[in-house]
């Protein structure tokens, strides 16, 4: 009692009333279309507040540049992830780079890291290329057997498998074959993962993730191998995943000691692992669980934020049109120098494309909340200080151990003292403005190619536990945009409304049809030429 009555307290910040003990403010918090909620209540309480989780335990919410900066870049392996959370994907997905901490994630990254770098994510061009193509091509063909040479598609599950193909080449030089195939098993397995695992969140799930939260990893273990209800779905993908795996590790072995080894990121681990220095070799476990990890982490965001930017293109045909006429006069350049194929150079001089990239990720961050916890007592900065409920104007905050984090990437992405008056509103004409960030908090992931030289910041967060694919994922962006917006117009093919669903990694459905998970169809016709 004397222990938790001198403990350091978050109630006085202000936030959200709460109406029930049981749940807390999560049921509202995590059961509207994903940032809906961060919006109403940042404008509210500001980009510092505190919300109610099951069992009246408190937790903060963070959109504040200087509190972010420090939970990412300063202070990172001091707020690792939920225990609850970490657990179920451990369990699920084995100890693959994003479920673990401290010197295991230290290690696993320096290994990992080779693979990621800007070289290495430009040398997968062609293949990001030639999957967007393959895809396009497609198309074609059904638009060639229309009436009205026009097709209405359901954009999500095409773009999913032509990523899960591209990650699946780039990655692991290995074939998924999910364009050819939408019914194979692991295309499948993949398909609308994490809808089937965090779609609409029962108020029983919200309980049970944060009861979690406080139990020994065994009963955890137990409970989810016993009762996995939605979980089952996520043990199919890692058990195929796994297989997969397996045999690709004994393959890529083999052709290290014939000197035939790739440049695919999965070679380069067991490459480094054949190495002397035991720094830089990953256990077999972790090793094969890297391939789910990398999948998991990589195939939806990327994909999903494709289709974002598609309906965005649909409500701004301006937008649509001007990037058109940017790829075809690139294609065009391309061609006078005796040239066919696009190569990560020539994105250089493509500075719309990367503008409407750079706003497709910032507008619709599909990671949109990122959640740590405080590991001892630490005291947050703060851009703007805040009142607290008995009056205090606090500079920084102090916080408890324990106390779990709520990061929105969604309402940082929308602060008008960054990004400016319109930070509401898709603009991709804001990249191409002299741009100044108007926070000292400097923040994000940061390139040296120029078309990644402006820094994302916190879309692929920031620190030691940033986004290691971000290159891979703004590279391939850029190439499926160039095929697609370069062969096609698009327009949204009913009056429906498109939501930002919230499932963990945001994902387009259509109203009235949720419970079928991703789900945007658009009208797609062949783009003309106005050359
Ligand atoms: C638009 C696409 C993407 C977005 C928005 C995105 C965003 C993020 C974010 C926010 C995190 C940090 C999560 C946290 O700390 O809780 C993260 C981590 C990670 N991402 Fe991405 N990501 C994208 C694409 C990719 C791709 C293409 C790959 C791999 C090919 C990838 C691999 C990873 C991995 C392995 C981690 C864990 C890193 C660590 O814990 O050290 N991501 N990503």
């Amino acid at each position: 009692v004397y222990r938790r009555w001198r403990r350091i307290s978050i109630s006085d910040v202000p936030g959200p009333e709460c109406r029930s003990f049981l749940y807390g403010n999560l049921p509202e918090f995590l059961g509207g279309q994903a940032g809906e909620t961060d919006f109403k209540w940042r404008d509210r309480y500001g980009d510092v507040f505190r919300i109610r989780a099951p069992l009246g335990e408190d937790r903060l919410f963070i959109a504040d540049p200087k509190a972010i900066q420090y939970i990412y870049h300063t202070a990172s392996y001091r707020f690792p992830k939920p225990e609850g959370r970490r657990q179920i994907s451990r369990l699920l997905f084995g100890p693959g780079l994003s479920n673990v901490d401290g010197d295991v994630h230290r290690r696993q990254r320096r290994v990992m890291l080779p693979g990621f770098g800007g070289p290495e994510s430009r040398a997968f061009v062609p293949i990001f290329s030639q999957c967007a193509e393959k895809m396009c091509r497609k198309w074609e063909e059904e638009i060639e057997l229309s009436t009205d040479q026009s097709v209405v598609l359901d954009v999500t599950s095409w773009i999913s498998r032509a990523t899960l193909d591209a990650i699946g080449y780039a990655a692991f030089d290995y074939s998924f074959g999910a364009l050819d195939d939408s019914g194979n098993q692991l295309t499948k397995a993949y398909s609308n993962l994490f809808f089937y695992i965090f779609g609409i969140p029962t108020k029983a799930a919200i309980l049970a993730l944060s009861i979690m939260d406080h139990l020994p990893p065994a009963v955890v273990a137990f409970l989810m191998w016993n009762f996995p209800g939605r979980l089952s779905h996520a043990m199919l993908s890692n058990k195929l995943s796994t297989a997969i795996a397996k045999d690709l590790v004994k393959e890529k072995s083999e052709a290290q000691l014939e000197g035939k080894g790739r440049r695919d990121v999965m070679s380069l681990l067991v490459k480094a692992n054949a190495s002397e220095n035991a720094e830089t070799r990953l256990p077999e476990r972790e090793l094969l669980a890297q391939m789910n990890t990398i999948i998991l982490a990589g195939h939806e965001t990327t994909s999903n934020t494709l289709c974002f930017g598609l309906l965005e293109f649909c409500k701004h045909l301006e937008i649509q049109k001007k990037l058109r006429r940017e790829i075809h006069s690139a294609e065009q350049a391309i061609r006078d120098n005796g040239r066919t194929e696009f190569t990560a150079s020539d994105l250089d001089s493509m500075p719309y494309l990367s503008a409407v990239v750079k706003e497709t990720l910032r507008y619709h961050a599909v990671v949109y909340n990122v959640f740590r916890v405080s590991s001892q007592d630490n005291v947050l900065p703060l851009s703007k200080p805040i009142t607290t409920i008995s009056g205090k104007v606090l500079h920084e905050l102090p916080i408890p151990k324990g106390l779990q984090i709520v990061s929105s990437v969604a309402a940082y992405n929308r602060n008008k003292e960054i990004f400016g008056d319109d930070a509401d509103v898709f603009n991709p004409e804001r990249w191409l403005r002299e741009y100044v960030p108007k926070t000292t908090a400097s923040l994000g992931v940061y390139g040296s190619l120029q078309i990644l030289n402006i820094q994302y910041r916190f879309t692929f967060t920031g620190g030691a536990r940033s986004c290691i694919g971000w290159r891979f994922a703004v590279l391939e962006m850029h190439m499926f945009l160039i095929q697609l917006v370069g062969s096609f117009e698009f327009s949204l093919a009913e009056d429906t409304d498109i939501r930002r669903e919230a499932t963990f990694v945001m994902t387009p459905t259509t109203e009235g049809e949720i419970e079928k998970g991703s789900l945007l169809r658009l009208q797609i016709k062949v783009a003309q030429r106005e050359d």
